[in-house]
Order: C-alpha cells, then sequence, then structure tokens
C-alpha cells in the first residue's frame, strides 16, 4: 500500500459536561491510503463529526497521534505551534460541509479564488486553478452568479472547488449530500470518487445517505466512540 495520507494511531478525544465525561474517540486506529475514497457511518452521537474535526486537525485529540501525508500534525506530543497547524491545515486538507457556507456577496467565481488567494498563491496561477475547476465541476455558465442564484447542488460544487482549490491530499466531508435531492446527491458522491482516482486525494465523507455507497472503497462504522471496519463486501473494491 502506498505510505497513508492520514494516519490516526490511538486517537481519544474526551468532552466533558455536567459533570459527566463523554468519551467521543476512544482509541481510534485508522488508515486512509492515496486515491481511496471511505464512509464514516454509524447512529447519531456515535463520534463521526469529532473523528472527522480530529483528522482535519480542527479538534486536538486528548491521546494518540494524527499524521497526515507522513507528518506528526496532531497529537498530545505533537510540536506543532498553531500557526504551523493553521498552515499545515489550509495547505493540505479540504474540508466540505452539509451547508456550502459560500460568501453572500461574492460569485461562485469569487469563492474559489478566495481560497487561492489567502493561501498567498500567484495572480496567474490562482486565475488558471480557478477557471479549471469551474470547468471541472461544471459551474463555467454559473461562474458570476451570486450564492443566492445558484441551486442548492451549483452551491455544493462551488464549496466543493474551494474546498479542492489548493490541492490537499486530504477530502473531508460532513454529510454534504444532506441538503440534496437523490440525483444531486448521487452526483456529488460520485463527484468525490473521481477526486480520489483521478488526484489521488484520500477522501472521507461522513454519511448517512446509503444509496450511494457502493461508491466508496472502504466503509468505517463508529459507535460509542469506537470505529469497526464494516462487515466486507466483495462488490466493493479494494486497494
Ligand atoms: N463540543 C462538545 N462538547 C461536549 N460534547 C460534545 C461536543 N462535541 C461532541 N460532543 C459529544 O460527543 C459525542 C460525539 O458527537 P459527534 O457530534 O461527534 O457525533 P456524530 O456521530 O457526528 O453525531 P450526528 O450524526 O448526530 O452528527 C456526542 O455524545 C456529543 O454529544
Amino acid at each position: 500500500m502506498a505510505a497513508p495520507v492520514l494516519e490516526m494511531l490511538g486517537v481519544g478525544r474526551d468532552f466533558r459536561s455536567g459533570g459527566e465525561v463523554v468519551r467521543a474517540l476512544d482509541d481510534i486506529d485508522l488508515a486512509l491510503a492515496p486515491g481511496e475514497m471511505a464512509a464514516l457511518l454509524g447512529p447519531s452521537g456515535s463520534g463521526k463529526s469529532t473523528l472527522l474535526l480530529t483528522a482535519g486537525l480542527l479538534e486536538p485529540p486528548d491521546r494518540g497521534r494524527v499524521r497526515i501525508a507522513g507528518r506528526d500534525a496532531a497529537g498530545p506530543d505533537c510540536w506543532m505551534t498553531a500557526g504551523e497547524r493553521r498552515r499545515f491545515r489550509r495547505d493540505h486538507i479540504g474540508f466540505v460541509f452539509q451547508k456550502a457556507n459560500l460568501i453572500p456577496f461574492l460569485t461562485a467565481r469569487e469563492n474559489i479564488r478566495i481560497a487561492l488567494d489567502v493561501a498567498g498563491v500567484e495572480r496567474l496561477e490562482a486565475r488558471r486553478r480557478t477557471a479549471e475547476l469551474l470547468d471541472w465541476l461544471d459551474l463555467d455558465r454559473r461562474a458570476s452568479a451570486l450564492p443566492a442564484r445558484l441551486s442548492g447542488g451549483e452551491q455544493q460544487r462551488v464549496a466543493i472547488a474551494r474546498a479542492l482549490a489548493n490541492h490537499p491530499v486530504l477530502l473531508l466531508a460532513d454529510e454534504p449530500t444532506a441538503a440534496l435531492d437523490a440525483a444531486r446527491a448521487a452526483r456529488v458522491m460520485a463527484l468525490f470518487r473521481a477526486i480520489a482516482e483521478t488526484r489521488g486525494a484520500a477522501v472521507m465523507v461522513v454519511t448517512h445517505d446509503h444509496r450511494a455507497l457502493d461508491l466508496f472503497h472502504r466503509r468505517f462504522t463508529m459507535q460509542d466512540g469506537r470505529l469497526a471496519p464494516a462487515a466486507p463486501d466483495p462488490a466493493v473494491k479494494r486497494f
């Protein structure tokens, strides 16, 4: 197997609420290789979002280590400073959430472009990449529209383009199709698969949408903060 893009080693995370301790993540071990697309399943409150945010360096683990692209990036023993971690996240990780969260007064094109400007990408290169993403995500004709004039599926595609702008090695998505109808949801999931296969990114998607599960190379199920690989499915392609 190629060197993993994401490794979680013995990762744990507790939350304290009203004197009680909730073990949101309990000894999570997980590795994702380049080009792999994994589904993260499980009941409400089982720890899926916490796992995704921890993998994405937005939640600090109390125990264990998170390694991304071969580098120790989070954990009690990690020496990365907050500023370094922020830059590392920006350069290596893309996020897509249930709501597109686009900036309402910027056009589709500008919403993508701003991610590149913030990362300090040179002007001509930023223009080239924005045009390429608009084309790839079939948004050319909507490039000058404000978010309020875009459909839900178009808004989500802009959010995906924005997440891809800095060529992340790891793409994390939390219920990205929850607000979409079946046809649009299928299209977005197929797009994630294409991102994994053509760009070699590792993709992890929290989803309750069981209609698209056969698109995933791997499925993980969370239960009470623990992670278990789902029963092997011979129909699912393995790496
Ligand atoms: N910031 C927080 N403070 C306190 N408890 C939290 C916090 N975030 C998550 N939790 C708790 O940790 C557990 C896991 O939550 P998490 O949101 O990761 O679950 P989930 O599987 O994503 O749920 P859902 O499918 O409903 O979104 C839950 O018991 C939740 O109440």
